[in-house]
């Protein structure tokens, strides 16, 4: 790896975050044996991980300056941050425009990451449609830079796909499609959030960083998932995008008398400076906190 692609986030930064984590010993399903009384416990594993939704924007709200357009939003402090997190939970999850877009890396490029700092790379491609065999992500798999990507797929899959996924160390999980359960991911194939995070907990994930891109953040900001998100961290750059842009502006919802109402809000908000960003971070859920 180049010098210049190792990522320093030093201790004296990382206390603002503390109270957005996963815990650091997030409980699995496990078996104890109390050896007095040869009794048995099966601790339940969680029914969905910890999950974090983290992205950044400009000051018009877009994450990127077109879909196809891969958009440097973070500056090097904050960029480091994003490593941090993802050093910090055990999946990195995407939508397939994302991976399309952008050919993403989804490694963590800390100093001292090593292989077993690494989180795995998940992304929703109903259909199929992304090329992972030439994907970058599997190839810093394959090279000991990360792990190799979980493809969510509700339909068949290319035996070559298939292949050279699983030889990389990967997997196709197959989850049923639920057309109207993410009505900004633009197309009918749509997996209950509710699936995809049972799905993740099931096979071991205590803990997923969402990132987008803006299909995913849009339809995870709405009321009916927002409970399922446990902590949001926004980079906001000092920049303007323009109007036309992949923006995050989740669809606006009406009460009972059909009068229009804000879709979410933050809760135990905390605001940080990095470099020229700035790093929001909060909760979404309701309650006493
Ligand atoms: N600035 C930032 O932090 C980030 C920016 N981006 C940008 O976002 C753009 C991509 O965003 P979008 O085009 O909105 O695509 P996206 O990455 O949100 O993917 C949308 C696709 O993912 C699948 N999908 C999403 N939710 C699903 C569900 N519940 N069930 C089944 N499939 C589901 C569908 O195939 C859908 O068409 C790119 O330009 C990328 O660079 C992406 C991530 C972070
Ligand atoms: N945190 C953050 N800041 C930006 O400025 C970004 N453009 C993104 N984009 C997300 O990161 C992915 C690229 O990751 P790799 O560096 O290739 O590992 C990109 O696909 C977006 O998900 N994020």
């Amino acid at each position: 790896m180049a010098l210049r692609d190792v990522l320093h986030f030093p201790p004296s930064d990382r206390a603002f975050l503390d109270p957005y984590l996963p815990p650091t010993s997030t409980a699995t399903a496990t078996t104890t044996t109390d050896t007095t009384t040869t009794t048995t416990t099966t601790i339940p594993r969680p029914t969905r991980p910890f999950t974090t939704l983290t992205f950044a924007t400009s000051l018009d709200s877009a994450l990127a300056l077109a879909p196809s357009t891969p958009t440097p939003l973070s500056g090097p402090a904050s960029k480091a941050m994003t490593h941090y997190l993802r050093a910090r939970h055990d999946a990195i999850l995407v939508g397939v425009g994302t991976a399309l877009a952008d050919d993403p890396s989804l490694n963590c490029r800390l100093a001292g990451a090593g292989v077993q700092g690494q989180p795995r790379p998940v992304v929703l491609d109903p259909r199929a449609r992304w090329d992972v065999a030439a994907s970058r992500a599997l190839g810093l798999a394959r090279a000991g830079r990360g792990r190799a990507p979980w493809v969510v797929v509700a339909a068949d899959v290319d035996a070559r796909q298939r292949e050279a996924l699983e030889a990389g160390g990967g997997a196709y999980l197959t989850l049923p499609a639920a057309a109207a359960s993410a009505p900004a991911a633009r197309e009918p194939a749509a997996f209950a959030w509710e699936d995809v995070l049972a799905l993740l907990a099931a096979r071991g994930i205590a803990s997923v960083m969402v990132e987008g891109g803006g299909a995913v953040i849009n339809a995870l900001l709405l009321p009916q998932h927002a409970p399922l998100v446990d902590a949001v961290v926004v980079t906001i750059a000092p920049t303007w995008l323009g109007r036309g842009g992949v923006v995050v502006s989740p669809q606006r919802t009406v009460d009972a008398t059909g009068v229009a109402v804000p879709p979410a809000r933050l809760r135990r908000v905390r605001w940080h400076q990095l470099g020229e960003d700035v790093v929001l971070c909060g909760t979404l859920r309701g309650g006493a906190d």
